[in-house]
């Protein structure tokens, strides 16, 4: 046999090793090295030091930590625990993706590159697999890898040549239903800034911002939970809204199957597309009325008050105003709704969409949504349409979540800092929430029509001038 029919020596194959693992490499030198140099006592003292920095972060900081610090310790543990070189050896000859070199006779197996762990229960594999493995046979064998990885979803994505990502979710964190958005007593209490939604994977608040800029959207199969998404905001805002310092437009596209009843509860409501399409016009005139009369008053910002109220139009439906109606009214609203979106953040202008397909001809102006939801959705391509490239990848498996009431409500955002996906729950507000925020939070009309009378004046004397 010639040199080529033996295996690498095992000095070379730990060389190779260390190279590709310089972390666990120069931490034992490191340590080494200190011990020598400045003796045990001040290499444990500054071991004990760092532990109880990462203690008192951990403890004093839960939010940062487990952004930040969790994420990378979890993904070192599963690397040199669950996915350790034999157990990974195994479960990859086990799924027959191990292959014998016919020249020394060794088995090898795609190299496990990276761990990433966005969540306690999403890990994503980077893998190197063997020449001549395509992407198409780890597609195919997803059932037998999710099996051997105990994964209740598990998807397989392209990296770039040569590299494959496997997301592997485990477990449901979400175990029971969660409360819907409490009604605040007072409207000093609505912080418009932090809208509670629901909860996060780690049981922390999942609160979104509606001011500043911000506009919402939300994509989900049909009974995925949308509606949660629409409620829990407003009972979030309820006071606000009563006292005329929040003021909410609503578009009920699926024939007023969602607010019909409680249309007195919204300052204007459709639930038709032309109708739909005034609505949506007048709000974009009360915007520029607001641009004028801030600009008249000197000022760069609106502040919420009774004059200058946050407004915010609600579409349920989107793919109504945008694709399905007539061209006329699709054309229109989307000009529209770019208008309101661009230029919504100072005078207090927000939108918020709800629909069932994120694509191009649906939503046109998808790249003017600062706040994006997936919930379950029913094509693979679907969560990187709405949370951005790679985020499926990442974890986002949200065209894998089961079409059940269990998992209804449930879906993924963006954290903003780490622009990992974070699996969340929407609070559940049920029939009788929703009556609630009703009864108790309508405005009255007559006070209603006090705050925005200070800008049909103005358009009047306006008009007045011109004629
Ligand atoms: N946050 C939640 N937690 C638990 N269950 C929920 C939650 N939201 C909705 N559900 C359950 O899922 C069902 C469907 O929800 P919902 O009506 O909000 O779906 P949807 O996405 O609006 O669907 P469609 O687009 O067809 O109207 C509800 O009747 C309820 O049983």
């Amino acid at each position: 046999m010639g040199k080529d029919s033996r295996r690498k020596g095992i000095e070379w194959r730990a060389a190779g090793w260390m190279a590709r693992h310089p972390a666990m490499t120069t931490a034992p030198a490191v340590l080494g090295t200190s011990m020598v140099e400045f003796g045990p006592v001040t290499t444990a003292s500054v071991l004990a030091g760092v532990g109880a920095a990462g203690l008192s972060w951990y403890r004093g900081h839960p939010a940062t930590f487990d952004r930040h610090a969790a994420p990378w310790m979890r993904a070192f543990r599963q690397r040199w625990v669950r996915y350790i070189g034999r157990r990974w050896r195994g479960l990859m000859i086990d799924c027959e993706f191990g292959r014998e070199n016919r020249r020394t006779g060794h088995v090898e197996v795609p190299r496990l590159l990276r761990v990433r762990s966005a969540s306690p229960s999403i890990d994503t594999l980077y893998i190197k697999p063997l020449r001549g493995q395509s992407f198409k046979r780890f597609q195919d064998a997803q059932d037998e890898l999710a099996m051997a990885l105990r994964a209740d979803a598990l998807g397989v994505t392209k990296v770039k040549p040569g590299v494959i990502a496997l997301t592997v979710v485990r477990g449901n964190p979400f175990t029971d239903i969660v409360a819907p958005a409490e009604i605040p007593a007072d409207a000093a209490d609505v912080d418009l800034s932090a809208i509670y939604m629901g909860e996060d994977e780690h049981g922390n608040d999942w609160t979104e911002p509606f001011i500043g800029g911000k506009h919402l959207l939300v994509c989900g199969a049909t009974g995925s939970g949308k509606d949660s998404l629409i409620w829990n905001p407003l009972r979030a805002m309820g006071p606000a809204i009563r006292d005329g310092l929040v003021q909410v437009d609503f578009l009920d596209l699926k024939g007023g199957m969602t607010a019909g009843s409680h249309r007195q509860f919204f300052h204007r409501y459709a639930d038709d597309p032309d109708e739909g399409l005034k609505v949506i016009e007048a709000f974009r005139d009360d915007m520029k009325a607001t641009q004028r009369h801030l600009a008249a008053e000197g000022l760069r910002n609106f502040t919420v008050s009774r004059e200058t109220p946050f407004r915010l139009l609600m579409i349920d439906e989107l793919a109504m105003m945008t694709a399905l109606g007539s061209s006329g009214t699709t054309r229109a609203a989307i000009k529209l709704m770019a208008e309101v979106m661009t230029q919504g953040r100072a005078p207090g202008f927000g939108l918020c969409a709800y629909v069932q397909e994120p694509t191009k001809d649906i939503v046109p102006v998808r790249d003017l949504f600062t706040g994006r939801v997936c919930l379950r959705t029913t094509a693979e391509n679907h969560p990187d349409m709405v949370l951005g490239e790679g985020m499926r990848q990442r974890g986002a498996l949200a065209d894998e979540i089961p079409a059940d009431d269990e998992h209804a409500g449930i879906g993924f955002r963006v954290d903003k800092y780490t622009r990992r996906p974070v699996r969340v729950r929407a609070g559940y507000a049920t029939d009788e929430d929703i009556s609630e925020l009703v009864r108790t939070c309508t405005p009255d009309p007559a006070s209603q029509s006090n705050v925005i009378q200070f800008r049909r004046d103005e358009d009047t004397d306006e008009d007045e001038q011109a004629a």
